[in-house]
């Protein structure tokens, strides 16, 4: 196995803002779910995640958002088996050195389980409040936001809905609204009040952009800024004017690394080297949150993906540092959640001994 010195690259924490639910599940906890129901139903006719999602199998753009719908979503339908996913997610992301932690999902219901969505959001609140009460909440101190997606093929009355859920679980730490889903499919247009709304009420915005050809046009990149998001996540296809624009606005941009490689989300990107981070990274112009993304299907950790930094772009530790602190102003939580990340990368840098502004 060949040497890798941590001391180069591994910082003591990191925070996660663009994490699907359902997507960061391991194929491992997903067995246990079906295992659980082999055992009880012989009949069940659902095939093991192990062998329906082998690891490592290829997965592009094409076949990676029907796995939801077709298979994963028919194993986590029921308020345990939400509670069950999401704890082993939060723990995972905990054992990372994940301190602030940003989750994402699309409201959901299940006809057959009588699984509702609102009975779908407070399951992963609970889940969060105990996994924050419990052994390794307390003992990495990880607090965790959630975030609502709309899916970009409903219909207004079920994006309307998730705002309305957002609303009501506010106060449990909802805190922000996001578009997701398909970039392939959709239309986007008729979004804009519910956004807008989400905003008036205090919501912080995040936004899928740019992430297929198809639909990135000036035009329709144009549509998506009029919901004045507060960051952008994948930006792939970008002309000039809308990377200027980018720019001059200052949007936090959250980049997945392995997911677009994995996914081929564009030719231009067949190793790291060629990801579009070498573009933005070097302008300093906007935050860049590294993300995973769906870690449960691209199987590559935030530590690792801030590895990935070091080995293909030659980002050394006060770098990786910089880069990982410089977006405590982006998060969606309060002033005070801020203020408190800020002072722990405060402390990580003095005790690393790390010049202050050694690299910006
Ligand atoms: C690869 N890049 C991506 N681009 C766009 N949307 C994505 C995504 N990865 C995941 N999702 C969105 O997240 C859902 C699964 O998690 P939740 O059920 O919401 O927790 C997918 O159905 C898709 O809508």
């Amino acid at each position: 196995m060949a040497f890798v010195n941590y001391s180069l690259h591994r910082l003591t924490f990191y925070q996660e803002l663009h994490a699907h639910l359902t997507g960061s599940i391991r194929r491992q906890a997903l067995h246990k779910i079906w295992f659980n129901r082999r055992v009880h139903d012989a009949m069940y006719t659902l095939e093991d995640p192990l062998i329906a999602m082998p690891e490592g199998a290829a997965v592009d753009m094409e076949s990676f958002f029907p796995l939801f719908n077709s298979y994963v979503y028919k194993l986590c339908n029921t308020v345990d088996t939400v509670k069950f996913c999401t704890n082993s997610v939060l723990e995972e992301f905990a054992n990372d050195g994940v301190i602030y932690f940003e989750l994402r999902t699309t409201p959901r219901d299940d006809k057959k389980t009588g699984m509702t969505k609102e009975d779908y959001v407070e399951a992963i609140l609970d889940s969060i409040r105990e996994f924050e009460g419990g052994k390794i909440g307390q003992k990495t101190g990880m607090k965790t936001k959630l975030i609502l997606s709309i899916d970009r093929r409903d219909t207004d009355a079920t994006a309307t809905h998730v705002l309305d859920l957002a609303i009501l679980y506010k106060s449990r730490g909802v805190v922000g609204l996001d578009l997701a889903g398909d970039p392939l499919v959709g239309d986007i247009n008729s979004f804009r009040p519910i956004f807008a709304k989400a905003k008036e009420m205090g919501f912080g915005i995040t936004l899928h952009f740019a992430e297929a050809e198809l639909t990135s046009s000036d035009e329709e990149l144009n549509i998506l800024l009029a919901f004045h998001p507060d960051r952008l996540s994948h930006v792939v296809y970008t002309s000039d004017v809308i990377k200027r624009l980018i720019q001059r606005l200052k949007y936090t941009l959250e980049m997945v690394i392995s997911g677009n490689i994995q996914t081929r989300v564009d030719p231009r990107i067949r190793v790291h080297r060629d990801h579009h981070f070498k573009y933005w990274y070097p302008e300093k112009t906007n935050p860049i949150a590294i993300c995973t993304d769906d870690v449960g299907i691209f199987n590559s950790k935030l530590s690792n993906e801030y590895y990935l930094l070091f080995k293909h772009f030659g980002l050394l530790k006060p770098e990786l540092f910089e880069l990982a602190s410089g977006i405590c102003d982006s998060i969606f939580s309060t002033k005070s959640q801020k203020e408190n990340l800020k002072q722990q990368f405060e402390a990580f840098r003095e005790k690393e001994e790390i010049e202050p502004g050694k690299v910006l």
